[in-house]
């Protein structure tokens, strides 16, 4: 049997309020439907394929529609699961590519015919599928969007939709809207920009949502803001589906998404808007104009650097060292866009607090280096975004390549956010040998696999076997010549931005803080033991992704609460989530966490 046990959630209830209420109780209460016979069958929301109970096939307009043998939801399950390793069986030697896009499609189809059925798997097994429906095979899945494509999901406003997207967005069926993830496609993970091809990220982003925060599926919206493309593989592709024009730039892209953010926020003021994979100058760029206006955060800026953090207080404790020895760390940062910039920032911030020293003082121990090698103050057109990470050249020359600073700084961290696959080789990692650290740590950040700046098992391999690893897409633990366990943590944005929209969203908090980010980082940080991260183990397993994202919830709630910035949720007003304890503020945010199961549904015209 491979139904798991869901006593732990079996008490979550589904969020009040909103016209499509479906309660998830352990005796599910019921949810009402507009429609009836085989209009609710092609309604991924309410289908249940052949689990309707005959009481409900004749109280929806159902019998005859379907063959007479009711199975149930637990059937339903494991014959899914037992197709998927079927499917395993017989693509067994077939090359990663072809098994990664059948496994894929295979949890697509689901999605599009039973979502209960589809978020119940996908739950249970987040670990197997979560490299499916989210990096790395999401990332292959968008490369090939316009030939995958089948059907809608989300929305797409583009560029030609200018002055409508008012009018449009009530073109969306659902009453309420929690989380809105957005892209423009021009940054897809490592993969550079993928135009309209990059919906395929926020569609992703969501069902992280629903799996690690219990968003309610029915109140997620991903959406393609679509403002051209500058690939122009793509423009030449009679197959491409979106916009064959350059990308829009300056006031005129400032105004799409400006109308956008107005419409979206008109139609659910209380939604929280999740930026994703914007290339970095408009990732700063959107952050600083919505950030103190609309509730919305940057992940690839924030989300990650919260995680970079945590993984960084992490080696510190794996040395065996105290935390306040994190002002001594030397950390090298391989890449200077949005998420490497967004990473040395908050780390920076971090030292400056914790030394009680200024952010330039705290600056001296962080390396920058991008495309162009080590960022010193003599490069000719500095980004004013990199200039307070530049180092003087008196101490490393402008330019110097990555091993020629590892071998000068000798770091304890080097953390790679550049996009450029193997960019970490043999010399560099032989370099990290020499680190001051008694346990040196590399973090191959970039995402897809192919983009990571290096392998775990070359990490092992090469950097020496004491090393604490982290890469932002999965790899398979090493086995050690010493016999040990080479641990690899998934160092990715997904264990915060869950956690970060679903505290937003439960507090009702009008803008997303800093103090609201740190607390997540802080939350992150001090949730594994001592001995597990002296093992190297520096983030939850994926398996407890609904347990961190509802501690690091509480922990962004409680920050939203002291910034003074709630409005509450629901019947839950911001007195009552002041008084709540951070336990209560735990039970809180799991109550409210939406789980599946099938709920009796009853019609209404
Ligand atoms: N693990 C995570 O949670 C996570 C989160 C966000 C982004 N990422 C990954 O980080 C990567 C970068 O994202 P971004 O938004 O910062 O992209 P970006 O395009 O904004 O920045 C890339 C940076 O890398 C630098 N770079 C390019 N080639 C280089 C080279 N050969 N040597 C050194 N530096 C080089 C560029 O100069 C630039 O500064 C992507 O692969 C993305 O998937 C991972
Ligand atoms: O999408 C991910 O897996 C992490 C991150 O947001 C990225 O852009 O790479
Ligand atoms: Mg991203």
């Amino acid at each position: 049997m491979m139904w798991r046990n869901i006593a732990r959630f079996s008490k979550a209830s589904g969020r009040t309020g909103g016209s499509r209420r479906c309660l998830s109780t352990a005796i599910p209460g019921p949810c009402i439907v507009h429609k009836r016979g085989s209009d609710i069958l092609h309604d991924p929301w309410f289908n249940k394929d052949t689990g309707f109970p005959l009481t409900e096939r004749d109280r929806l307009g159902l019998r005859g529609l379907l063959p007479p043998r009711i199975i149930s939801f637990e059937q339903q399950y494991d014959r899914f699961i037992e197709s998927f390793r079927s499917l395993e069986r017989n693509t067994l030697g077939q090359p990663d590519n072809v098994v990664s896009l059948a496994k894929w499609r295979i949890l697509n189809r689901l999605h599009d015919r039973n979502e209960t059925l589809y978020y119940r798997v996908l739950i249970d097994n987040i670990k197997d599928f979560a490299p499916i429906i989210y990096t790395p095979t999401v990332g292959l899945v968008c490369q090939n969007y316009s030939g995958l494509y089948r059907r809608p999901r989300g929305m797409y406003f583009s560029a030609k939709d200018k002055g409508e997207m008012m009018s449009m967005i009530y073109n969306w069926p659902a009453h309420q809207v929690d989380m809105i993830v957005i892209t423009d496609g021009s940054r897809i993970l490592g993969l550079g920009d993928l135009g309209v091809q990059g919906i395929g990220i926020p569609i992703g982003k969501l069902d992280m949502y629903v799996a690690a925060a219990g968003i309610n599926p029915q109140r997620v919206l991903p959406i393609m803001l679509d403002v051209g493309t500058n690939n122009q593989k793509l423009l030449q592709n009679p197959l491409y589906l979106g916009l064959r024009q350059p990308r829009l730039e300056g006031d005129e892209y400032l105004e799409i998404i400006d109308e956008f953010m107005e419409a979206a926020f008109t139609r659910w003021p209380k939604a929280v808007v999740q930026f994703e994979d914007f290339q970095a100058k408009w990732a700063f760029g959107t952050l600083d104009r919505y950030r103190k206006k609309f509730c919305m955060f940057n992940d690839d800026v924030q989300g990650t650097a919260g995680v970079a953090l945590a993984g960084l207080l992490g080696t510190v404790r794996a040395q065996g060292r105290p935390l306040s020895d994190f002002v001594n760390q030397k950390i090298v940062v391989v890449g200077a866009g949005s998420a490497g910039l967004g990473v040395t920032k908050t780390a920076v911030q971090a030292v400056a607090r914790m030394a009680g020293i200024s952010f330039a003082e705290a600056t001296k121990n962080f390396y920058l280096i991008d495309k162009d090698g080590l960022v010193t103050t003599e490069r000719s057109k500095l980004d004013p975004a990199v200039v307070p990470f530049a180092k003087n050249p008196a101490e490393i020359r402008e330019g110097a390549s990555i091993v020629e600073v590892v071998k000068t700084v000798r770091p304890h961290v080097l953390l790679g956010l550049s996009g450029v696959g193997g960019i970490f080789n043999e010399e560099v990692l032989k370099a990290m040998r020499e680190s001051d650290s008694c346990k040196p740590a590399i973090f191959a950040m970039s995402n897809p696999t192919l983009n990571a700046e290096c392998t775990a098992a070359d990490a092992f391999k090469h950097a020496g076997e004491n090393i604490v690893f982290g890469s932002g897409s999965p790899f398979e633990n090493v086995q050690l010549e010493n016999g040990n366990v080479g641990h690899v943590n998934q160092a990715n944005n997904m264990y915060l931005f869950p956690g970060i929209g679903l505290g937003t969203l439960l507090s009702g908090a009008r803008i997303v803080t800093d103090g609201m980010l740190l607390a997540a980082a802080e939350c992150l940080a001090s949730y594994m033991t001592d001995e597990e991260v002296q093992k190297g183990i520096l983030y939850p397993s994926i398996n407890n992704i609904r347990h961190i994202t509802a501690e690091v919830g509480a922990a962004v709630l409680r920050a939203a609460v002291s910034d003074d910035i709630v409005e509450g949720h629901g019947d839950v007003g911001p007195r009552d989530l002041s008084h709540m304890s951070k336990e209560e503020t735990v039970d809180y945010i799991t109550r409210n966490m939406w789980f599946p199961i099938y709920s009796p549904l009853v019609h209404e015209k």
